[in-house]
């Protein structure tokens, strides 16, 4: 059989509905528990087959422009170490479409690295079982992107459990145009006391809807919103607005932010939503479905 010369996939934006820092673990990494989920919103990447060994890349897309296509970029640094770990004498052209703002608590470094893995394990004939240890090389959030499933992710990102999928629904995303460091947004965290003790949040095996679903996200929280917003202040006024939005149903910060969400009981309604915020605001919308949701 011989592969295809030519792959495309999608990085979906990761959001992170709850996240409670639990601990620090020695090497001043922190201990996490969050519900990632995933929407249908992301980057595009497209990989072609070079026989002459090299990687490289190519970025479009309306968040492209400042991102460096250089070895820094976590597409390249996931090319390169799967290249390594399998010996592989192939090389490829990737390309991306760059959709989601960047360094904005939606993982899109994470979801391009954890496409990159996906679509050159087909391209040069690897077993995909290598990717789950290459991943958590790559960062904290690349190996929830690795199967794009709503996930509880534990330990610093490594420690993956399955949860229901998520209801049939719909989400808002909104980023007021400001990006956020994530190292800096822990160490705010631990410079204001740090994690506190509290009860592990039991999910049910099967969500009833989205308002079952946000009656169980009410007892959660995002532990980094307190220190994102006390670095940007316009999270406030993100979260505001969405929650003011009709038929919003819970407002919050994702990951280190700032992009914040809205839940909706139907795409539709998180559609309009978007629709009605974006002319509003001169800030990054977009509203329709959880990827991967049940139909
Ligand atoms: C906060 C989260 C929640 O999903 O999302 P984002 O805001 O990035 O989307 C992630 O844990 C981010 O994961 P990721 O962006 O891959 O982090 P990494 O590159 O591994 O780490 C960047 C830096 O963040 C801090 N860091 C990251 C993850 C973690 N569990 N504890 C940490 O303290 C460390 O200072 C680390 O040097
Ligand atoms: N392909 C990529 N897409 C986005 N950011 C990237 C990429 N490669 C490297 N980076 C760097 O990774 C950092 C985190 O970006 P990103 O993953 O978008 O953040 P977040 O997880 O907070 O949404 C940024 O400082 C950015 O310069």
């Amino acid at each position: 059989m011989t592969s295809p010369l030519t792959l495309h996939d999608t990085a979906h934006a990761k959001i992170n509905l709850f996240l409670h820092v639990t601990g620090r673990r020695p090497d001043g990494y922190h201990l996490l528990d969050s519900l990632a989920v995933f929407t249908e919103v992301g980057d595009r990447l497209t990989a072609e087959l070079r026989t002459d060994g090299n990687c490289t890349l190519s970025i479009h897309g309306p968040f492209g422009t400042g991102l460096s296509s250089t070895d820094d970029n976590l597409i390249l640094k996931a090319a390169q170490l799967l290249k390594i770990h399998a010996k592989s004498s192939f090389g490829a052209h990737i390309t991306l479409e760059k959709n989601l703002p960047v360094a904005s608590g939606i993982g899109g470094g994470s979801a391009d690295a954890a496409a990159t893995l996906r679509l050159l394990s087909t391209l040069w004939n690897i077993p995909k079982d290598l990717l789950k240890d290459i991943a958590p090389k790559l960062g904290a959030d690349v190996p929830v992107c690795l199967a794009q499933r709503a996930t509880r992710m534990q330990g610093i990102g490594e420690v993956l459990k399955a949860v229901p999928a998520m209801p049939a629904g719909g989400i808002m995303l909104v980023n007021p145009g400001v990006a956020v460091s994530t190292p800096d947004i822990f160490r705010r965290f631990s410079a204001n006391g740090g994690p506190k003790s509290r009860t592990e949040p039991n999910l049910p095996c099967h969500w009833d809807g989205m308002e079952h679903l946000v009656s169980v996200l009410d007892k959660t929280t995002n532990d980094l919103q307190p220190p994102a917003t006390g670095l940007a202040p316009i999270i406030n006024d993100t979260l505001q607005a969405i929650s003011f939005s009709t038929d919003c149903l819970l407002s919050r910060m994702s990951g280190s932010g700032a992009t914040c969400f809205g839940l909706f009981p139907t795409a539709r309604s998180a559609q309009l939503a978007a629709q009605e915020l974006q002319k509003q605001y001169n800030w990054w919308v977009w509203g329709g479905a959880f990827a991967s949701a049940e139909k």
